[in-house]
């Protein structure tokens, strides 16, 4: 077997909205959240091994091979298809910041085990590579769900919601926000109200109607002042928000000229882009059901 895939995509995740709705004895949090895919990736290269190694070939600066959640996927869809002799290369390209809330490592995970699902005939099904990716992050299940989600539990319960297909500007506010100190934060709210997917507006109304928020954000701001000056620059736009645990913080817009203005004025002292939102995660075609 000599197969390879290159440049795979991907894609990073905004959430448009974070509830904590309670807590499982586990310490775990319950989440509900709109989970959007937007066209800003890291890409990996792939090529198959007969002999058993699975090796991560570039460094990846904070990342060492052994704890890449990219390792530890193609490990874990090894063994779970029972076949020692698979192996793999693959190589990390990151351009989506760490710790900041765009999922970045969930998606490499997630791209990780739909090619290698692929290219390894190992044949599992999208929803057994969902239960798969649970055990290594919670995030994982949405980027191999495939389409934009409401989520609910610890963000493995999802339901197809459609989303507007508008242009987000996103602030990097340079600060790494390790998800654990804000879900263990005493200032944290756990009790917010549980909404219903019907709740969520429609696309048309997306935008204008700011629906919901993100809880994790007082917490963030309180630790990390950095965020809060992005939120407070951002909203001078429209709705901004910090998307999951921090750190980055974005504002959606109908059109791509709005966000091109608003990118024009950001202030140097932060990295700043700009997205499309997608409808569909660019490698959903490779498994089934
Ligand atoms: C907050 C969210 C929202 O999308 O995203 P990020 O900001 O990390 O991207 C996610 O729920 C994060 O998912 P993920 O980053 O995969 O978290 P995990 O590795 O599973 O968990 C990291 C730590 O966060 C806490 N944690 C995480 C998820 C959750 N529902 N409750 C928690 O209490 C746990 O303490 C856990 O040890
Ligand atoms: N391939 C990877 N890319 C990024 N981070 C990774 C990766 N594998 C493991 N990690 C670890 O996951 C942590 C969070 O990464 P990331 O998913 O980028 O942020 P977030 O969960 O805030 O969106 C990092 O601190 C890093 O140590």
């Amino acid at each position: 077997m000599s197969a390879s895939m290159l440049a795979c995509p991907a894609p990073a995740k905004l959430n448009l909205f974070l509830h904590v709705t309670g807590r499982r004895a586990d310490g775990y949090h319950l989440l509900q959240s709109a989970f959007q895919l937007i066209d800003r990736c890291d890409t990996l290269d792939f090529r198959v091994r007969d002999d058993g190694q699975i090796l991560r070939t570039n460094d990846v600066t904070g990342v060492p091979a052994e704890t890449d959640l990219v390792i530890r996927a193609a490990r874990l869809l090894r063994e779970a298809a029972g076949r020692p002799e698979l192996g793999a290369d693959i190589s990390v390209n990151k351009n989506l910041p760490m710790g900041g809330g765009l999922g970045g490592g969930s998606s490499d995970a997630a791209t990780t085990f739909l090619v290698l699902n692929h290219l390894w005939q190992t044949g599992m099904s999208r929803s057994r590579l969902m239960e798969l990716g649970l055990q290594l992050g919670a995030d994982i299940p949405f980027f191999l769900f495939g389409r934009n989600a409401f989520a609910e539990g610890v963000g493995e319960t999802l339901s197809p919601l459609e989303t507007a297909n508008c242009w987000f500007v996103v602030i990097e506010p340079g600060v790494f926000v390790p998800t654990s100190i804000i879900f263990s934060s005493n200032q944290l709210t756990r009790d917010s109200k549980v909404v219903r997917i019907t709740d969520f507006p429609d696309a048309t109304n997306q935008i204008d109607s700011g629906f919901g928020r993100n809880d994790l954000e007082m917490v963030a701001t309180r630790h990390f002042p950095e965020i809060a000056e992005a939120v407070k620059w951002l909203s001078k736009f429209g709705n901004a928000r910090m998307t999951g645990s921090g750190a980055c913080v974005f504002c959606a817009f109908k059109q791509e000229d709005e966000a091109d203005e608003v990118l024009k004025q950001m202030p140097s002292r932060w990295k700043s882009w700009k997205a499309k939102a997608m409808q569909e995660h660019p490698l959903a075609h490779l498994t089934s059901a």
